[in-house]
């Protein structure tokens, strides 16, 4: 058996959303902030993401995480997040998989029933508190960076859609937000094909039609997720949703590549930016619970714990609590004469990937 990469990796899901931590990836990245470090991905090391994303060691449904070092005195790592639509700076589900494997293998050591780990984050340091008994994460409560809503109900023209009214709003990245019943289906999981092409749609319109750029990190710009949830929330009730994350280059004209997969938790930075168009319309206050089902049943508890501005816009401090567990350990390969030196798809189940 030869090698020329070897990379450990700790397997997780967060609330059914697979995350696969890679803890000895930090070698490849460059940079001294974690913008640099996003950038330097995003031009370098996109070969990564589909070597771990892609087949044969990949799946449509999988996200991975590069664990670098901290680069705030007193943080303890950071964090680029790898999706099937390219390199991000943020994710709920990814952080909440990256704190229950750092907690349970040591890499932080539990401190007790309630750990807090600081991680930083291209847009900015969160804090998440690892809730643990015996060694074990119970929970995780990500302590998110500010959410904002650029734009509410922004008629959106969409390709076989028509108009769609979306919000458009951050959460650690760009969202586009759409009520499901506006795109003519429902939450059933075993429409996930149709939900996922309707989310691709839009995506699709989204990049022609809205231009957004983070305030204070402009590195960060563009919608990149799509939700499509069950509509305004009322007291006491909770919302289901699912987020659509493209796995292929999205090419304006070939409809044939618009599609994707859906996430399978209730998605932590889509939860976050849909409390901010909440708050913003009067209908989720701050300390109230805000419960999240996904496409699959599983749940996320956000809550907003106060206001701030990010740059001029006003924004709300979100928290996502889920729970994580760790299916596996692993250690992947690349031998060099692999004819596949950054994996391959294939259109059976996966969207064409474009020139
Ligand atoms: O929880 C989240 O924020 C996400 N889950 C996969 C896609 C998003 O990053």
């Amino acid at each position: 058996m030869s090698a020329q990469l070897a990379l450990d990796a700790i397997e997780v899901h967060a609330e059914g959303e697979p995350g696969r931590i890679l803890t000895s990836a930090a070698g490849l990245v460059q940079g001294g902030t974690m913008t640099e470090r996003l950038r330097y991905c995003r031009e370098n090391l996109d070969w990564l993401r589909r070597l771990m994303l892609h087949e044969p060691r990949g799946y449509p449904g999988l996200c991975a995480v590069i664990l670098t070092a901290p680069v705030n005195p007193g943080s303890d790592f950071g964090i680029v997040v790898l999706e099937q639509g390219g390199f991000t700076p943020m994710s709920g589900s990814n952080t909440i998989c990256a704190v229950t494997a750092a907690v349970e293998t040591g890499i932080v050591p539990a401190e007790g029933p309630e750990t807090t780990v600081t991680i930083d984050t291209a847009v900015g340091t969160v804090q998440a508190v690892a809730h643990v008994s015996e060694g074990k994460v119970l929970s995780v409560t990500v302590v998110n960076v500010p959410a904002f809503v650029v734009e509410l109900d922004f008629p959106l023209e969409v390709p076989e859609l028509g108009t769609v009214p979306v919000d458009i709003v951050f959460g650690g990245q760009f969202f586009a937000q759409a009520r499901v019943a506006d795109v003519g289906l429902e939450l059933d999981p075993d429409k996930g094909r149709e939900l996922a092409r309707a989310g691709a749609l839009i995506k699709m319109a989204a990049l022609e039609q809205v231009n957004v750029v983070h305030p204070l990190t402009p590195e960060v710009s563009g919608v990149s997720l799509i939700m499509l949830h069950t509509g305004d929330r009322e007291a006491g009730k909770q919302d289901r949703n699912t987020v659509v994350l493209s796995n292929g280059k999205l090419l304006p004209h070939d409809p044939s590549t618009w599609t994707g997969a859906l996430d399978r938790s209730p998605c932590g930075t889509g939860t976050s930016a849909r409390m901010a168009a909440l708050h913003a319309r009067g209908q989720l206050g701050i300390g109230e619970d805000f419960l999240h089902q996904s496409i699959i049943g599983s749940r996320f508890v956000g809550r907003l714990t106060g206001t701030t501005t990010v740059g001029e816009r006003p924004a709300v401090l979100p928290t996502i609590t889920g729970r994580g567990w760790v299916t596996g350990r692993s250690q992947w390969l690349l031998d060099p004469s692999d004819p596949f030196p950054d994996g391959y798809t294939l259109g059976d189940i996966w969207a064409p990937q474009g020139p």
